[in-house]
């Protein structure tokens, strides 16, 4: 039997999952992600790995892995990381921001506090970048472990770096920043890129020619995963941040909402991500308590609560400001009456960056697939749809991992 691997690294989580060439699940493997060190990534891989029973292992024929987007980190020439990876969400690149604008055109993806290229212009501008040769994604540094090449990307993760999409190359006006370091060799996602190392393959006991395929993102994964296919279909991640993908014949980029479009297929996944969802429901509830009190809400009626939730100053989309001030005020006396005006809140700008995509000229929103912990939530599904007025379902596999073992399966059988 001919097996694919596909692992996602989450905000909260990694897991592993292995489907056979129909698709169906083989088996599952998921371990918390505690801290923030790409030193605990490859100790969460290695523990993924060795969770796949032996069996399965063997029949692996190709291996794909998607990580947070725009979570970078600089290695030196033999790959290791020479300081902490950047997050996605961290803003420091704030103060390059009127540097880039000087040289990226105007409304550019990269034109963001969060985005790649402002994190790696400002570690540029850092001491320890003297010892760094290579600047790689989550994704990238992950893949690298296990087939060992260093400086290769895809162009879904490549997108908040400034890599044309479009045209397929670096853009010219990025070489005016000089930076002197490697940039990834960007190639279509899934794209298998080499063999596992042969001592990895000992030591795991993965078959010689087990391929190791480029990457994606987790939220395109979740995207994959859903079963979504046409274009006006949307995907909503509802884990810990609110990430909106909606497919579409209209490309749309607009720095000023946060709005990117990833190229996919000959279709373009427009959207945004934004710092608002479950981690501030976190911050509140237990799992249990969301349950329990989301059970007592009447989603039908209006919560009059106007929340901006997040856990800290700064958002990215649909207000591009990392600067904007949270708003959890006035607290209602219940926790059920607060709980109420977070999800009605977070619902509210959910519906607003489907309207802002539409309103720039993405395709008509027809049906809204929901993946990560908050799709589980039936009141939220049903004030959600109130507020998008289209159905909300949930997605075919909510598995971030599943979309990615689809992926390297499809680009595998493609390079037969
Ligand atoms: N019943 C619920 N209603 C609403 N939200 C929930 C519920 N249960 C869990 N959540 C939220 O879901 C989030 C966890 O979902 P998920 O595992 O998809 O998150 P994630 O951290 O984004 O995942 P990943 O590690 O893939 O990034 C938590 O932040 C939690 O607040
Ligand atoms: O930036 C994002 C998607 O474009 C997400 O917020 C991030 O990947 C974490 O899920």
């Amino acid at each position: 039997m001919d097996l694919y691997l596909g692992i996602d690294y989450g905000t909260s989580g990694a897991r592993a999952v292995v489907i056979d060439e129909q698709g169906n699940v083989q088996t599952e493997v998921r371990y918390p992600l505690q801290k923030k060190t790409a030193q605990h990534w490859s100790h969460r891989l290695w523990s993924l790995l060795a969770d796949i029973p032996e069996p399965l292992r063997q029949q692996i024929k190709a291996i794909a892995i998607n990580g947070t987007s725009s979570t970078v980190l600089l290695c030196d020439g033999a790959g290791k990381p020479v300081d902490v990876p950047l997050l996605y969400n961290d803003a420091r690149g704030a103060v390059v921001l009127e540097q880039l604008k000087e040289i990226a055109p105007p409304n550019h993806t990269v034109l963001s506090a969060t985005s790649s290229l402002a994190k790696l212009l400002w570690m540029s501008q850092q001491p320890f970048f003297a010892e760094a040769r290579y600047l790689l994604h989550q994704a990238d540094w992950l893949a690298f472990l296990l087939h060992g090449q260093l400086g290769i990307s895809d162009y879904h993760n490549a997108l908040k770096l400034g890599y044309d999409v479009e045209a397929l190359e670096y853009p010219k006006w990025l070489n005016q920043l000089a930076i002197p370091i490697q940039l990834p060799q960007v190639l279509a996602p899934g794209t298998p890129i080499a063999e596992i190392r042969p001592d990895i393959a000992m030591q795991f006991r993965f078959h010689r020619d087990c391929l190791v395929c480029a990457g994606t993102t987790d939220s395109i994964a979740a995207f994959i995963a859903s079963g979504a296919e046409l274009p006006g279909e949307a995907v909503t991640s509802l884990g810990s941040t609110l990430v909106l993908k909606l497919l579409s014949h209209t490309r749309i980029e607009d720095a000023r909402y946060g709005i990117y479009s990833h190229r996919f297929g000959d279709l373009w996944l427009t959207g945004g991500a934004s710092n608002t969802g479950g981690a501030v429901l976190r911050e509140f509830f237990t799992n249990a308590e969301l349950e329990n009190l989301s059970r007592e809400i009447d989603p039908a009626k209006i919560s009059n609560l106007d929340y901006y939730p997040l856990l800290q100053p700064g958002d990215r989309f649909p207000i591009n400001d990392p600067k904007l001030p949270p708003r959890l005020t006035p607290r209602p006396e219940t926790p059920r009456e607060f709980l109420h005006g977070l999800l009605e809140s977070i619902a509210r700008i959910e519906a607003r960056g489907y309207e802002l995509l539409q309103s720039l000229g993405a395709n008509q929103v027809q049906r809204v697939y929901t993946a990560g912990g908050g799709a589980t939530n039936s009141t939220w599904t049903a004030i959600r749809q109130r507020h998008l007025k289209v159905p909300v379902v949930a997605s075919v596999y909510t598995e971030a991992a599943y979309g990615t073992a689809l992926l390297a399966k499809t680009k595998y059988r493609n390079s037969q």
